[in-house]
């Protein structure tokens, strides 16, 4: 057990589809705009470890619902920071990406809903001035009202002095080259840029009852075209993408998994268990091949891009070799390499 564990009862509320009983609290961040949280074992033998011990898999959720979980900058921000973490992490492998839920202010469910339109500059998505706690913290965020402040307010707390950013796209190649399988759990809308989150993700679940999905990008002069279209195009065809996106009908969880948009729809209350168990089944592979798997399968979309990640790995396997360390040796022992006992393979 980690040092930073926290007991399961201790978590508060944070989702509908969140069992306390499942995780702790990754702390130490400061988190405004998500919650990161680690899986703990339960003690039983699904999870095969003994109780509060730390399982490999982690779940990242937006965390602004009464806005059906729009991101801002600072939102971005946090997520990369996140993903980074749990990329950097040796002992985690998968990943689970969602969104808290549901709104108070009328009860809907959001994965994300893609750009947070009351900050949207001419140059992009604006960092706001700071003030209130997040300020004295130091993140650059307003805490109190952040989620709910209309559109006025929050264009005088514009931050002048920084430029608009676009860096969901960052967050995207991350998740597309990070050597981890990242599982979508969606438990209500996926619009705009959070519809194109989901096409990134290795793999999608979706609530049944709530999840709804929506390409908005072409309704408010908006236009991903990057992953969000062209990957959304080989996983659904390309007349069914063009219609997702220019006729951005609201399509259903079903109606995502019969396209292909999600691998499976499964009840609301079954939504983060099966999300669990997938994160739990690809543990329980070898972290090689999940990797070689991953970044085979990103290799031909991603160009030379995607050549590179896959050769790096490529390259960690040869030096895991003899022949590769009699290189390195010859060198630091100022000799001929020795390449006798390594044939020409065919
Ligand atoms: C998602 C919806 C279809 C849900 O509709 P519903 O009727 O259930 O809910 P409401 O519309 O009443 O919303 C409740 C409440 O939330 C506010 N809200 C919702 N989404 C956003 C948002 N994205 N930004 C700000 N606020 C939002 C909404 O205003 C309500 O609050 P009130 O105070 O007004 O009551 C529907 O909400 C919807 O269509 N949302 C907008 C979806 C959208 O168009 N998103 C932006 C697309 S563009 C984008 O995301 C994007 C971002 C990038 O960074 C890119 C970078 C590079 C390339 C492309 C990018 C890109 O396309």
């Amino acid at each position: 057990m980690t040092a930073s564990h926290r007991s399961a009862s201790a978590l508060p509320f944070v989702s509908d589809a969140f069992d306390p009983a499942r995780w702790r609290e990754v702390g130490g961040f400061g988190f405004t705009d998500l919650t990161y949280h680690r899986g703990v074992s339960r003690g039983e033998e699904l999870d095969g470890a003994p109780a509060g011990e730390d399982l490999p898999w982690v779940r990242i959720a937006f965390d602004r619902p009464d806005i059906r979980n729009a991101f801002r900058p600072l939102t971005v921000d946090e997520l990369f920071r996140a993903l980074d973490h749990a990329r950097l992490s040796g002992d985690v492998g998968a990943v689970i990406l969602t969104g808290n839920g549901p709104s108070a202010r009328d009860g809907g469910h959001s994965f994300c809903s893609g750009g947070d339109q009351r900050v949207r500059g001419s140059d992009g998505y604006r960092y706001e001035v700071a003030s209130g706690a997040g300020a004295a913290a130091g993140r650059g965020a307003i805490a109190d009202d952040s989620d709910t402040a209309d559109t006025a307010t929050r264009r005088e707390r514009i931050d002048p002095a920084r430029a608009g950013r676009l860096h969901i796209l960052e967050v995207q190649r991350l998740i597309r080259t990070m050597p981890k399988v990242v599982i979508a759990a969606v438990p209500g809308w996926a619009a705009g840029g959070g519809h194109s989150l989901n096409v990134v993700c290795d793999l999608s679940v979706a609530s049944l009852e709530h999840a709804r999905f929506k390409q908005t990008d072409a309704n408010v002069g908006s236009f991903d075209a990057g992953y969000g279209s062209a990957l959304l195009a080989r996983q659904v065809g390309d007349k069914r993408a063009r219609e997702i996106f220019f006729l951005a009908e609201t399509y259903d969880a079903a109606t995502a998994e019969r396209w292909g948009v999600v691998n499976r729809a499964v009840p609301h209350a079954e939504l983060e268990n099966t999300a669990i168990e997938w994160a739990r089944t690809v543990v329980g592979k070898s972290p090689q091949a999940i990797r070689m798997l991953k970044f085979a399968f990103n290799l031909a979309d991603d160009g030379l891009a995607g050549q590179q990640v896959f050769a790096g790995e490529a390259t960690r396997l040869a030096y895991m070799t003899p022949e590769a360390q009699e290189g390195r040796d010859a060198f630091l022992e100022h000799r001929s390499p020795d390449w006798s006992g390594y044939p020409y393979y065919f």
